[in-house]
């Protein structure tokens, strides 16, 4: 089997000249189709660069990062764009738009697909936050949803699109214990009936059980690479 990204020898730096500081170091990574891979470690230690890196959000400089194929190092920006295209983001602050509801907020993931545009883009938007069990919340404008409700809408606009890949990042920080288990167990109930990859960040140790895989950063450093069930046990 293929990996859908696969990261080797990847080197990352910020700044320049005399203020160049690496954030990341030989990084060697493959992650195959339908993973559930939880990426966790302390403040600073390099998973938010490598999430962005592996996203396709952020250049690679040095080093190999393929994303589903595609060399990312020296890589177009239309070749980044199609990347970008099939895979479905997650973040803390959920980014929802506030002026439109919850279905015209997971729409607008569906038009940017050209195999949607002829399609009933409403009873999908509807269907996939009813999944999420928004189903009685559709036409609410997001500023009026609870959190754990807008991680939810989040969560179904990244789906919606059954993208190869799914990024995370800290999508249980805002969230009450309750909350944020049903929303790690809703991606992950999603991810599996699509086949889609999960890549998540979290410093969140009660959602570690549902990864597949752990791996751990460190200093800029890829630590451990262990199975989840080892290391919740
Ligand atoms: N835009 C930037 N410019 C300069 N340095 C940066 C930049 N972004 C990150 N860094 C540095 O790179 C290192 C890794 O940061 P990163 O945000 O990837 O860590 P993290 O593990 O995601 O941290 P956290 O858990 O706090 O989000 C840190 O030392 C940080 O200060």
């Amino acid at each position: 089997m293929q990996p859908v990204i696969s990261v080797h020898q990847l080197n990352h730096y910020f700044g320049e000249g005399e203020l160049r500081k690496q954030a990341l170091f030989d990084i060697n990574l493959d992650i195959y189709p339908g993973e559930i891979v939880i990426m966790t470690g302390p403040s600073g230690s390099g998973k938010t660069t490598l999430l962005t890196l592996m996203g396709g959000l952020r250049s690679a400089q040095e080093g190999n990062l393929k994303i589903l194929g595609q060399e990312m190092n020296g890589a177009s920006k239309k070749a980044m764009r199609q990347v970008r295209q099939q895979i479905g983001y997650i973040f803390q602050a959920h980014n929802l738009l506030t002026f439109l509801t919850a279905k015209q907020n997971v729409r607008m993931s569906l038009e940017l697909h050209e195999r949607f545009l002829d399609q009933n883009m409403d009873e999908i938007a509807t269907d996939i936050l009813k999944t999420v069990g928004l189903g009685n919340r559709v036409d609410y404008y997001t500023d009026n949803l609870s959190g754990g409700q807008k991680q939810r809408v989040a969560i179904a606009r990244a789906l919606v699109s059954h993208p190869k890949i799914v990024l995370a990042d800290e999508p249980t920080a805002a969230l009450d214990k309750k909350s944020g288990r049903d929303v790690v167990e809703m991606m992950q109930k999603l991810a599996k009936e699509q086949g889609c990859t999960i890549l998540l960040v979290t410093h969140d140790n009660r959602i570690l059980d549902i990864a597949d895989r752990i791996v751990y950063m460190e200093d800029g450093r890829l630590a451990a690479n262990s199975d989840a069930v080892a290391l919740v046990e």
